[in-house]
């Protein structure tokens, strides 16, 4: 994961919507491609949840010759989140007030805080326009922040999400969260780094996982069978698995922070109706749905396309529910490619 992966400083402090100060915070980030003299032809991917900035990884299938992501001809980026345990500044960085890790202490980040954190990096590496932006779930939630707040957004693409975090999603979230509180090794968020809330962030991840996929898939993969010789069920050994490979690679604070953030989400905030804010963004949209989503239901982003005033829904059509953004390649190069060229043929 860490390989082409840059960590530097950003040169500004950083403050939060809620007005916490970070001074030359850690930024991870990977790019693909070189950058063109007019440091225009920029393609800004925007990770998940539990994703992080080598998008060659997670999202693989949309890089190469005649994908959505090509660096012969784009210069790709993708920032790693604040918040996030994957190299920008996050709960286990250095407080520089205390000289020891921020942990519980880690302030509340926002999806417009994740925004402006990456507009920072842009700044800095002097990036003039975004060919697009885009992502799925929360990747989608900072691609339309980003639709919102920069002005060099020239198009996006909006995955799997909807203009806020329905009670439904911010439900799941709250069980999770319970589930980490719950494990007797979170003790207050004092923990070892080494030593955290393992099996409270391990069901907390069973839980997802759930949500991320649907009853049929599940059906296909298990049907009603048993792991081995075992008496327990394939899909309790499944999601055990998956647990224990989450909490083997993240962070019980970071999952906290990120779902709080999620639950942040709502372009409305502070700003007017979602028909005002939404109607503002002239840039062109691709809002794509899957048939199958529970977590994040096709209404929300037929909803979106309704609201903003340049956007066109396509669905995806899979039965892996949610987090078939990050397995259905093929039908997110057709639905996203052509609308690169138009967009090209409009700005050239
Ligand atoms: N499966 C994704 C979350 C889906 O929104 C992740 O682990 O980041």
């Amino acid at each position: 994961m860490n390989e082409g992966i840059t960590i530097e400083k950003l040169k500004k402090p950083f403050i939060t919507e809620a007005g916490f100060r970070f001074n030359e915070p850690d930024v991870a980030y990977k790019t693909w491609g070189s950058l063109n003299k007019e440091k225009n032809n920029v393609i800004l991917i925007c990770h998940a949840l539990t994703g992080h900035a080598a998008a060659d990884e997670w999202f693989p299938g949309i890089f190469g010759s005649g994908r959505v992501c090509d660096p012969a001809k784009n210069f790709i980026l993708c920032i790693n989140v604040p918040g996030s345990p994957y190299g920008s500044v996050g709960p286990w960085s250095e407080n520089p007030d205390s000289g020891r890790p921020y942990k519980s202490s880690f302030p509340e980040i926002t999806v417009r805080d994740m925004v402006r954190f990456q507009q920072q990096l842009l700044d800095q590496l002097g990036i003039t326009g975004i060919e697009l932006v885009l992502g799925g779930s929360l990747g989608g939630m900072q691609a339309l922040e980003f639709s919102i707040m920069d002005d060099r957004i020239e198009s996006a693409a909006l995955i799997a999400m909807g203009k806020s975090h329905s009670p439904w999603a911010i439900g799941i979230s709250h069980a999770q969260r319970q589930a980490i509180f719950t494990d007797p090794k979170w003790n207050n968020g004092n923990y070892d780094k080494n030593d955290g809330p393992a099996k409270g962030l391990a069901a907390a991840r069973m839980m997802a996982m759930i949500t991320y996929r649907t009853p049929s898939d599940y059906e296909k993969k298990f049907s009603r069978g048993l792991q081995g010789d075992s008496d327990q069920f394939q899909v309790e050994s499944y999601l055990n698995y998956q647990g224990k490979k989450l909490a083997d690679r993240f962070d019980a604070h970071s999952y906290i922070t990120l779902t709080e953030a999620m639950d942040s989400h709502d372009v409305s905030r502070d700003r007017g109706s979602f028909q005002e804010v939404l109607g503002q963004i002239q840039s062109p949209v691709k809002v794509i749905g899957i048939e199958s989503d529970h977590l994040y239901p096709t209404h929300e982003q037929k909803e979106l396309a309704k609201l903003l005033k340049n956007a066109e829904y396509k669905e995806i059509k899979s039965s892996y529910g949610h987090d078939a953004f990050l397995i259905e390649f093929e039908q997110i190069n057709d639905i996203i490619k052509p609308f690169i060229k138009e967009k090209q043929t409009l700005s050239y």
